[in-house]
């Protein structure tokens, strides 16, 4: 009997860190020793120390070779040229992102979300209990954001009111900086999104609180670029800067973000529903039409349609986007400003649509930071679909406990 081949991988360029934490801290280190471990994981110039491109049949790099690029290389003159301001902040949110999942990663997060000084509760805004995750990720990402000094606000999720951080910053940034964390301590995947627009320099002379505030709160359609990273089995940055959507693979040999999805299109039509259909009953008639028509094959595609989901929303979305059909959540929960409004931009970007069940979010004015809409992401087709039954936003929202 023939032995088996043994793959050959590249020899990383960096020893592996078997251990994150000094093996004499007994205890679980404090926040501030965490956050400056997850920095130490991955620095900046490590990608540009790494040297090498995976290559293969499809994709270009930045030397006109066959072959996968880096998102640096990508974004850079060599790529599709976004502007040496763009690929400052952009390598400062890819930097950000990779320290967030060598946090979602550790260890030590049940610990972390024992520690007393994290203790959630309502944060009077109506917005759920912040998590620790979702704070410490939040503080890598403004931190980063601020050291760019690209940004002149970051309105995220987590905050009740956007951050002013520098008068001269082109950008403005919205974020969800870690979500689905509800899930984190069974290790299911969690994600970052963030979208990118320009600083509204007409608004200069406004007082820095309001200046803040209608800067963030920018129609869909003005997004100058968006993203999300997927925290799963691989960790995947997907990014659409105005001409098509593409995804990166970390490298953890090299700590680069290598091409792996070039030029992505969702297909026009799916066969995979994404909702939480627990909630059936509190549904509206439309939308319980839709999905059972769907599931027996009786819609406009004559195909029985399967059910997936993992209520972490990129984590469905990637996959939708991948594999086409509707990725949705029909009640008034998910946020335009910091989900849907990034997500829709990505999903168009890749021929897909996304929609509210009436009216297409790009075209949406947000009225609020914290605004909360249905969201429906997916296939062209079936988007087109499932508004055809009219009545798919949920009313009924009861506040459910898991
Ligand atoms: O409880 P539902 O309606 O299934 O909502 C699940 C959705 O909520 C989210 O967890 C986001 O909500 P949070 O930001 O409150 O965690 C998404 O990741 C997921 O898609």
């Amino acid at each position: 009997m023939q032995s088996p081949t043994i793959p050959t991988f590249p020899t990383s360029l960096f020893p592996p860190k078997t251990l994150l934490f000094s093996s004499k801290t007994q205890s679980f280190p404090s926040k501030s020793s965490l956050l400056a471990q997850s920095c130490h994981l991955f620095r900046p110039e490590m990608a540009s120390l790494s040297g090498f491109i995976v290559r293969s049949q499809t994709g270009t790099s930045s030397s006109g070779e066959k072959g996968f690029s880096t998102l640096s290389e990508y974004m850079g003159k060599g790529g599709i040229d976004v502007g040496d301001e763009l690929v400052v902040l952009c390598d400062h949110i890819q930097y950000a992102c990779k320290r967030i999942a060598a946090l979602v990663a550790s260890p030590f997060n049940s610990s972390l979300s024992k520690q007393s000084n994290f203790a959630g509760g309502d944060s009077g805004s109506g917005r759920d209990a912040p998590k620790p995750l979702d704070i410490v990720s939040n503080e890598i990402i403004l931190s980063s954001l601020k050291n760019s000094g690209k940004v002149a606000v970051m309105a995220s999720e987590e905050d009740d009111a956007p951050v002013w951080i520098n008068d001269d910053g082109p950008f403005v940034v919205v974020t969800d900086p870690l979500d689905g964390s509800r899930n984190i301590d069974a290790s299911i995947p969690t994600g970052t999104i963030f979208g990118i627009y320009r600083r509204l320099v007409e608004l200069d002379h406004l007082p820095q609180e309001e200046k803040a505030t209608l800067n963030s709160l920018q129609s869909g359609a003005k997004l100058v670029a968006a993203g999300y990273v997927l925290y799963s089995s691989a960790t995947i940055l997907c990014t659409s800067f105005g001409s098509g959507t593409h995804a990166f693979t970390l490298d953890h040999s090299t700590g680069d973000f290598i091409q792996t999805h070039i030029d992505i299109k969702i297909p026009p039509r799916g066969q995979i529903y994404s909702v939480n259909d627990a909630r059936y009953f509190d549904w509206p008639e439309g939308l319980r039409q839709y999905i059972d028509t769907v599931r027996q094959g009786k819609g406009r595609y004559p195909k029985k349609y399967s059910a997936r989901y993992i209520c972490s929303l990129v984590a469905d979305f990637h996959r939708t986007l991948l594999y086409g059909g509707v990725a949705m959540n029909p009640r008034d929960h998910l946020r335009l400003v910091y989900e849907a409004n990034p997500l829709s931009f990505l999903v168009e970007q890749a021929g897909g649509r996304g929609s509210d069940g009436k009216s297409r979010i790009l075209s949406m004015q947000p009225v609020k930071l914290h605004q909360r809409l249905p969201l429906f992401l997916g296939s062209l087709e079936d988007i087109e679909e499932l508004e055809s039954y009219g009545d798919v936003q949920q009313k009924v929202n009861p506040g459910y406990e898991v």
